[in-house]
């Protein structure tokens, strides 16, 4: 029988107690190392990829897709999911908080006035865009060349 809840609400720390009892009953937090899990991370991005490869533009929501293909993406999303919740966890980073805390600064960064009257016109957003970045010092990294 599954040890996962089948239940609607799927929270972070949920995911993340999952996987730690997933490695601790396997004894795979040896090889659970932050290192090695960044490197699985990237492994599934890659393979999440290849599932867009050669497509070209697809259409939000997927219509042309077969279920099989959609199946196939909803497996590599989820490990991608999974390993950045792992990886956030053996970092000692609250992931839930941490991307609350990115959105306010996102919001902070491009504040919603400022794109209220361009959504016509995507030439005014791309400059919009591009001059934000200047007046933004959210950048954590201010060495200079
Ligand atoms: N040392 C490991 C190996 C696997 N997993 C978990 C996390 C991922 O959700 C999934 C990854 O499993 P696989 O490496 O078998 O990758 P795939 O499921 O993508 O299989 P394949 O690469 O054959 O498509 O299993 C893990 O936590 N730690």
């Amino acid at each position: 029988m599954s040890e996962v809840p089948d239940g609607g609400s799927v929270s972070l720390d949920m995911l993340k107690k999952l996987m730690a009892q997933f490695a601790e009953k396997r004894d795979w937090n040896q090889y659970h190392s932050p290192r090695n899990l960044l490197l699985a991370l990237v492994g599934e991005v890659g393979e999440l990829a290849e599932i867009f490869q050669w497509k070209g533009e697809v259409k939000r929501g997927l219509p042309n897709w077969k279920e099989e293909e959609k199946t196939h993406l909803s497996e590599e999303l989820s490990d991608v999911l999974l390993y950045l919740v792992r990886l956030s966890d053996t970092c000692g980073i609250d992931l839930g908080k941490a991307a609350l805390r990115k959105v306010e600064l996102n919001a902070i960064k491009y504040p919603v006035k400022s794109y209220q009257d361009v959504s016509t016109s995507s030439k005014k957003y791309k400059q919009i865009t591009l001059e934000t970045p200047t007046s933004y010092n959210g950048d954590r990294n201010t060495e200079k060349d």
